[in-house]
């Protein structure tokens, strides 16, 4: 088990992470999100040792991990840290720097090893390439492919999929995160992107402001996001007084609503003329203006003329889902 307990560092006197606690189980998935500068790189560095915390300990197994004040050279064994820069070898080809970390006392495993990583990776057809001749997101695999065959038992990934078009993420994204489960390797991942994390992650951290914003799975934080900033991180979020959802209501209190949620009538509820709308694919995005002058986001799954009015509505249950 990864233990991390009471984190502190500062690149200055300014600290950019304070006390900070959690633990990863072994197997386990850990995403990290947060707006941009908010800490998710150096906390990566910091688990690995690249950086020397201000306080506290880190520790795989009740080991401590070393920091560079104590450890000539940075970093430990069981763990690789994936940062974005790749570290390949430009002028071998994806075989061979796949195959340098394997052992060569064992020739046939070293091959059939080899070519399990380059289908993970979706790159067999490039195994005599040389990585010079890649593009960024191929060298990104490959760099993947690489560490991957060190058998870490904890994966570090800053924001793993940065350089691999969208149309080759997802399956990439799927093969890897089903193949660390198979192999019971722990991964820490600091993320923008949700798809990476909702699906994949046992448990998901909010970093704001040096803290820990909110900890648990990716479903609950979702669902019962704490605050504005939280919600945003998933996307598009309406912040709609109570009472203008429910008339009767006495509560003088503000709840997050994801576009999504809003059902659309055409009698009755929220009244809110559609300005202007976005196609989405599977759906269509809405900005609506209510009577009071408030823009709305909202869905639906037919295109809505401009101008058009409606009423929106959001289910009892997720509006009490929110109060709590
Ligand atoms: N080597 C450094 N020296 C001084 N300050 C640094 C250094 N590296 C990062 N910082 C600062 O520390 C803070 C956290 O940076 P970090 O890269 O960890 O954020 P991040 O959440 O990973 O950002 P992003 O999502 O943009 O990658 C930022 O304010 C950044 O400017």
């Amino acid at each position: 088990m990864l233990n991390v307990n009471s984190i502190s560092f500062g690149y200055t006197e300014k600290m950019v992470l304070k006390d900070l606690n959690f633990t990863v189980g072994k197997g386990e998935h850990l995403s990290i999100i947060g707006e941009s500068g908010c800490g998710k790189s150096t906390l990566l560095k910091l688990v690995y040792g690249l950086l020397q915390p201000a306080d506290g300990t880190i520790s795989w197994n009740d080991k401590q991990v070393l920091g560079p004040d104590f450890n000539l050279v940075p970093g430990e064994k069981y763990m690789k840290y994936l940062s974005q820069d790749f570290d390949l070898m430009p002028y071998t080809t994806v075989e061979e720097n796949v195959s340098k970390f394997l052992s060569v006392f064992y020739p046939e495993e070293l091959q059939e090893r080899t070519e399990q990583l380059l289908e993970m990776i979706e790159m067999e057809d490039f195994a005599k390439t040389k990585v010079q001749f890649l593009s960024g997101g191929q060298q990104q695999r490959v760099a993947l492919a690489r560490v991957l065959a060190q058998e870490p038992e904890i994966l570090l990934l800053d924001e793993p999929f940065g350089h691999i078009d969208n149309f080759r993420t997802n399956s990439f994204r799927k093969n890897l995160f089903n193949y660390l489960k198979r192999k019971g390797i722990t991964c820490l991942v600091a993320t923008h992107d949700m798809d990476d994390v909702l699906p994949y992650a046992d448990q998901l951290i909010v970093l704001k402001d040096q803290e820990i914003l909110a900890h648990g799975t990716p479903k609950n934080i979702y669902r019962h996001p704490k605050d504005l900033y939280t919600a945003s991180l998933f996307g598009e979020v309406n912040v709609v007084p109570i009472q203008l959802l429910k008339q009767y209501a006495k509560i003088n209190k503000s709840i997050l609503v994801y576009p999504h949620e809003f059902q659309i009538s055409e009698k009755s509820g929220l009244r809110v003329r559609v300005k202007k709308s976005f196609f989405k694919g599977s759906h269509y995005l809405h900005e609506g203006l209510t009577d009071d002058g408030e823009t709305l986001s909202f869905t639906s799954r037919e295109s809505l003329k401009p101008e058009t009015k409606i009423y929106l509505n959001v289910a009892l249950e997720t509006i009490n889902a929110r109060i709590a």
